[in-house]
């Protein structure tokens, strides 16, 4: 439904009424999957609570905050059974033997060590993006989860949902021909994020657009590409006034080999930027969430990769020919609702994952490691340097 009464009904289904529950394979027999969530995040909500609303296999269960009222109040609005607070909480909810899944969204700068911890105490884990401050963190979270026979997965969401796959189909369909360049943004309005106590402005917390925004926009170029960049040409970060060690937006040139011998090299711009100021100081601009490929034979481009249940359009533009304008909200043949959020995919890919089913879509630690290390890269060629790596050590069993 391209409608406006579709956006509304994806709108109301995704974010305020996820319909319940009715028929699951073995839901009769196994008990759910028992989540618990480490920080009462502003993401939670749509990352995870309402996306499990809609799942049969799971179970709202624990939430644990740094100050317990404040995990009461989220465990009583969401519908969580219990909750821990306190300078423990976070280790005590992964000190539950009832949970089985961990979702993590603390800042950055916590995952790896928040991350260890959950694995190290058994438990699945969805960890949010970008997956650690740097690539060895990375390797060392994904090396103890294969060690542990857990699932680890970096929660990038946008991957799991069919309009980006669709933009890939098209590109690997070789319709337009080789790949020339893809270039992708990802930039907020000022005012949206950004303040100074926001965790996207702290370096110890892994801060930084390039981490926050920017990540997506490397993701996505690499996804498109089906390779990882071979050098990055330039990198020019607009720097924190309060603390130059942050970016607040970031321009990286980079250059992809082509998979096929004898073909140019595939170029890239990627552009992140919480910040935009308003057209002439005065008028909110709307975020650019915009992706474009040139191939030989034409281009195509998606706008909204990274909420495309509200609304995306994907447009080709083959050489000679009429363009057209594709959605795509479902796969064809494939497990999904027209108001399934990136999120939901994602939930339902990890579910399969633990249970052991073969997920419609995967993020693969080498692909999770290979999008840290170009970030670091990034950050490197534009003087701003790494994001510090956690010194914490996991206690040898
Ligand atoms: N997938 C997506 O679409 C999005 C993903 N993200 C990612 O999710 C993560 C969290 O982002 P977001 O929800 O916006 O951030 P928030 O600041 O809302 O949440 C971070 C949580 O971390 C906890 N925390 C623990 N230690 C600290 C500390 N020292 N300082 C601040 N917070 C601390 C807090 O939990 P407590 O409740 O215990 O105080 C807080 O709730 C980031 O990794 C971000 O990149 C963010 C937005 C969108
Ligand atoms: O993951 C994210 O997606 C959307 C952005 O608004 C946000 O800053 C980021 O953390």
């Amino acid at each position: 439904m391209s409608s406006v009464f579709g956006v509304f009904w994806r709108v109301y289904a995704a974010f305020i009424s996820p319909p319940r529950p009715d028929n699951v394979e073995d839901n009769d027999t196994l008990p759910p999957l028992k989540i618990g969530i480490l920080g009462a995040a502003a993401i939670a909500p749509p990352a995870l609570v309402l996306p499990a609303k809609s799942h049969p296999e799971v179970e709202l269960y624990a939430v644990a905050a740094r100050d317990i009222s404040r995990a009461e109040k989220f465990a009583k609005k969401h519908g969580f059974k219990k909750w821990y607070g306190g300078k423990d909480g976070y280790q005590d909810l992964l000190d539950d033997q009832e949970i089985d899944i961990v979702y993590n969204p603390l800042p950055n700068g916590l995952h790896y060590e928040w991350t260890m911890k959950a694995l190290a105490a058994g438990k699945h884990v969805l960890l949010e993006k970008p997956s650690g401050n740097t690539a060895e963190e990375t390797r060392r979270m994904f090396s103890l989860a294969d060690q542990k026979g857990l699932v680890l997965l970096e929660a990038f969401h946008y991957k799991f949902h069919p309009a980006i796959q669709r933009v890939r189909a098209i590109i690997d369909s070789g319709e337009l021909g080789a790949i020339k360049e893809v270039n992708a943004t990802l930039a907020l309005p000022k005012g949206m994020l950004g303040n100074d106590d926001d965790i996207r402005m702290n370096y110890d917390l892994g801060g930084g657009a390039m981490m926050d925004c920017g990540c997506y926009t490397l993701s996505c170029v690499r996804y498109l590409i089906s390779n990882n960049p071979s050098a990055v040409i330039s990198a020019t970060a607009m720097r924190y006034s309060k603390d130059p060690r942050i970016d607040t937006g970031t321009t990286a040139n980079l250059t992809f080999a082509s998979l096929k011998p004898g073909e140019e090299p595939v170029r890239s711009i990627i552009k992140c930027d919480f910040a935009i100021p308003p057209r002439w100081g005065l008028i909110p601009r709307w975020p650019d969430l915009s992706v474009r490929a040139v191939c030989e034979r034409g281009s195509i481009e998606i706008f909204n990769y990274v909420m495309p249940v509200i609304y995306h359009s994907i447009t080709v533009r083959p050489d000679g020919k009429v363009p057209r304008t594709e959605k795509a909200y479902t796969f064809e043949g494939g497990k999904g609702e027209e108001w399934w959020t990136t999120y939901r995919y994602q939930l339902e890919a990890f579910v399969d994952k633990v249970k052991g089913r073969t997920p419609q879509t995967w993020v693969n630690p080498e692909d999770s490691i290979a999008n840290m290390e170009w970030i670091e890269k990034i950050y490197e060629e534009s003087g701003l340097g790494s994001r510090p790596q956690s010194t914490y050590v996991l206690p040898t069993a």
